[in-house]
């Protein structure tokens, strides 16, 4: 169990922004977060902080009240990836991701390695990445298009169990509509009016996301390299009617 994990449960952000927090160091990190309140916003932690800074960083940032989304989209056969989603669990993250292309076998093997938990963290499948296009699909044999690919493994991540996916937003309304409500749709590949879109290729605004049905917008760079970081996450949940 995580010793630092807060006594009371905590009180979730009403906003749907998770904040990607893609530093090289930790020192950087922390004094970004230190600007924050878990009423802000959610946060996530990827690939690049949590290979430099490991499980004391989430121990830090579950202990301030936020809730962490650990992105680490596993993709492993079956048993590594169902020990892996309990030992997040164990570390006290609200969200967990993996890839759906796992397979059935292996989604259903994470489901049932927190299911004995009183709270366990929503189990997520990553669909296909938001910087992915049609054309680049096609280079690695998947000829139907974003859309496509992204329904058929969003559907087999609610048929094994998990509480929802990551998609683009462009996929959300096809998604809510095949899937229902209470499936949850993460979309990164966040972008303001006519900013640059970095390496994603499929993007939309915030507000524009939510209308289609994102539950929760990952949003990294426009926030974090911003000039004024907090004055742009104020700007995003205006435009969201949250301010
Ligand atoms: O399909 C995916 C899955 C995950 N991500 C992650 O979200 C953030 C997006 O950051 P931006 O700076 O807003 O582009 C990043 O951490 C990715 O690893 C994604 O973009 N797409």
């Amino acid at each position: 169990m995580n010793p630092f994990a807060p006594a009371a449960p905590i009180a979730h952000s009403a906003s749907p922004v998770i904040v990607a927090l893609d530093f090289p160091a930790e020192k950087d990190l922390l004094e970004f977060v230190a600007r924050l309140e878990p009423g802000l916003c959610r946060l996530k932690i990827g690939k690049e902080i949590f290979t430099a800074s490991g499980r004391h960083l989430v121990d830090k940032l579950t202990a301030r009240g936020f809730d962490v989304f650990l992105d680490l989209k596993y993709h492993d056969i079956p048993n590594t990836v169902a020990s892996a989603c309990r030992v997040a669990a164990d570390l006290g993250v609200w969200m967990v991701d993996m890839h759906a292309s796992g397979g059935r076998r292996m989604m259903e093997a994470a489901r049932e390695a927190v299911a004995s938990l009183s709270q366990p963290p929503l189990l997520i499948g990553v669909t296909v990445l938001t910087s992915m296009s049609d054309a680049e699909l096609a280079e690695i044999g998947l000829n139907d298009g974003a859309a496509a690919q992204v329904e058929r493994l969003a559907r087999l991540a609610c048929d094994s169990g998990l509480d929802g996916v990551v998609c683009s937003a462009l996929e959300a309304a096809q998604l809510k509509a095949a899937l229902g409500e209470s499936f949850r749709l993460v979309t990164p590949g966040i972008r303001l009016a006519d900013a640059v879109a970095d390496d994603q290729r499929r993007v939309m605004t915030p507000s524009a996301a939510l209308q289609a049905g994102s539950d929760y917008l990952v949003i990294g760079r426009p926030i974090t390299r911003a000039a004024d970081p907090l004055a742009t996450l104020a700007a995003i949940h205006a435009e969201l009617g949250l301010a």
